[in-house]
């Protein structure tokens, strides 16, 4: 599915009424229906509305709820925040069809703020269309006091249309006040700032609501960002082959495991295991290697020189040129520790089969990320907004304001694949396609999480998947992952119970390829 920003849903829209002709009011009216359909669904019966209708087409899709509503034989209250002079025509249209019609628009003055306060009190769901994906900044009067008095004083439910008002289309940012929406039904697509923080917080539940824009436009105007889904990698998902063999399946090494981060690595080699891979050997430190192999069975281990304290030395390994061919993918970072060269990446990157960087492989990175333009493997990083700080070299705070940006301009700048993690985890490619996790899985906030990604998407390229799908896919089964591991409560996972949900989340991923 489509993520839209702001411009692309204008020039969609645009396009459905300039050069295929959808009137503009149709739209609108579709719109209001769209919404309007979605609510009685979910309260079916009579019930008590307040609609707060802005000055622009957000305005307008209100102004259609809430005749939809009183139609249907709802109690609606429709407060009319601004004057009409600002009106974009549709909206002043549908204005004028309820000013004739019911329910009659309430004038917002200052002085009438108790009787809003009162509606709020009384209604059964308070439908916020003051502002859509034309708001432009903080929330300017009367709209702040309005929206601080619905957060305040709303007793029933909050339904936003399009957006939250308040929060911006493209980031999520919220630079005033911002409704608090149990429920958000956007319209014709979804857009970043329902999945970009502090926006993402303000919508609650997200529906998705067909407008009737046709198909073609959509296809003509494919904006650059999708979110992910079954079709950026169910094309890569099948069934084990019942003549296959462990090669057939990749083998993949993990170098990591460092003295006292051993769990790193078990985590991710696990983890690659249970995403189907044929063999792991994990690289230690050597005189950690017992250690590692008392932790987990399955893997194969390797020592690699130690630096005199259970740390990795920046040189190579004894028969490293025999067996350096051997591995269809290899993941540098889960439990790596600080090591002191930046050099002893170049010989791992210069395998030619995919390579996964993340935690102190990144931080390793980090200090001269110029290396990935002198090597031919395929690079995918996983950093978390703090590693991606320290690669873009700014500060976490800027990576936070503009996480598309920053992981695409990233992406494209070294021709890699970059893993923004976060609540809604970026992916970008280095030809600047761009996939956004939706779902959330809390449990997967606490430590382990990201060896156990980072194994998963290891094992995906050893299979062979191609690094944006591989990556895509990885992360939409450690999601489910995670939230198939909740028993009771999020709180109690740990980062083994998520590997092992790894199993019934493929499983589910595979059915759903099957059937699609
Ligand atoms: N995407 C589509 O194809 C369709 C979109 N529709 C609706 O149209 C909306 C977009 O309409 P508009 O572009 O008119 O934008 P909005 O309705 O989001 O807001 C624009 C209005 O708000 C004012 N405004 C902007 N920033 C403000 C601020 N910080 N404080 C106070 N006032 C501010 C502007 O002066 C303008 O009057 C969508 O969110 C959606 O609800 C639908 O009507 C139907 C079709
Ligand atoms: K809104």
């Amino acid at each position: 599915m489509y993520l839209y920003t702001a411009q692309e849903m204008r020039d969609l829209d645009r396009y459905a009424i300039e050069t295929i002709g959808v009137p503009g009011a149709v739209l609108m009216e579709n719109a209001g229906q769209a919404v309007t359909r979605q609510l009685l669904k979910r309260h079916p019966g009579l019930g008590r509305a307040t609609v707060l209708a802005g000055t622009g087409n957000n305005g307008g899709d209100g102004y259609v709820i809430a005749r939809l509503l009183a139609s249907a034989g709802w109690h609606v209250r429709l407060w009319q925040l601004g004057p009409t002079a600002k009106m974009s025509a549709e909206t002043r249209l549908f204005r004028d069809v309820c000013l004739r019609s019911q329910p009659h628009p309430l004038q917002w003055e200052q002085e009438r703020l108790p009787d809003l306060v009162d509606d709020l009190r009384r209604s059964d769901w308070v439908i916020d269309a003051m502002l859509g994906t034309g708001v432009r900044g903080q929330p300017r009067e009367p709209l702040q006091t309005v929206i601080a008095a619905v957060n305040r004083e709303t007793r029933g439910r909050i339904l936003a249309v399009d957006l939250p008002s308040g929060v911006e289309t493209d980031t999520g940012a919220v630079p005033g006040k911002a409704v608090q929406a149990d429920w958000t039904v956007t319209l014709a697509g979804p857009k970043w700032g329902h999945y970009l923080q502090p926006g993402a917080e303000h919508c609650g539940e997200l529906t998705v609501a067909d407008i009737g824009i046709p198909a073609v436009a959509h296809q003509t105007h494919p904006p650059t960002a999708r979110l992910n889904g079954i079709d950026e990698w169910g094309e890569y998902l099948h069934p084990r082959s019942p003549w296959s063999h462990k090669g057939t399946h990749g083998h993949m090494m993990v170098v990591g495991g460092s003295r006292g981060m051993l769990g790193a690595a078990a985590l991710a080699s696990m983890a690659a295991y249970r995403t189907g891979v044929g063999m792991v050997t994990v690289a230690v430190p050597e005189g950690q290697e017992t250690a590692m192999a008392s932790q987990v069975t399955e893997p194969l281990v390797w020592g690699w020189p130690d630096r005199g304290d259970g740390g990795f030395a920046d040189s190579l390994p004894l028969g490293w040129d025999e067996r350096k061919n051997r591995f269809r993918a290899v993941a540098v970072g889960p439990g790596l520790g600080r090591v002191s060269n930046v050099t002893w990446l170049k010989p791992l990157l210069e395998l030619g089969c995919p390579v996964v960087l993340d935690a102190d492989g990144l931080n390793l990175l980090a200090r001269e990320p110029a290396i990935l333009r002198q090597v031919a493997s395929t690079v995918v990083l996983t950093p978390h907004p703090g590693e991606m700080a320290r690669l873009a070299a700014c500060t976490v705070s800027e990576v936070e304001a503009n996480r598309p940006g920053v992981a695409r301009d990233w992406a494209r700048e070294y021709g890699v694949t970059v893993v923004l993690k976060g609540s809604h985890t970026i992916i970008a490619a280095a030809d600047g396609s761009c996939v956004v996790e939706g779902n959330v899985a809390p449990a997967l906030a606490k430590a382990g999480s990201g060896d156990v990604l980072t194994g998963i998407l290891g094992a995906w390229l050893a299979r062979g998947i191609p690094p944006f799908a591989a990556a895509a896919l990885s992360v939409h089964l450690h999601s489910r992952a995670g939230r198939l591991a909740v028993v009771d409560t999020p709180d109690s996972v740990v980062a083994t119970d998520v590997v092992r949900a790894i199993g019934p989340a493929l499983h589910q991923l595979i059915q759903l390829r099957s059937r699609a």
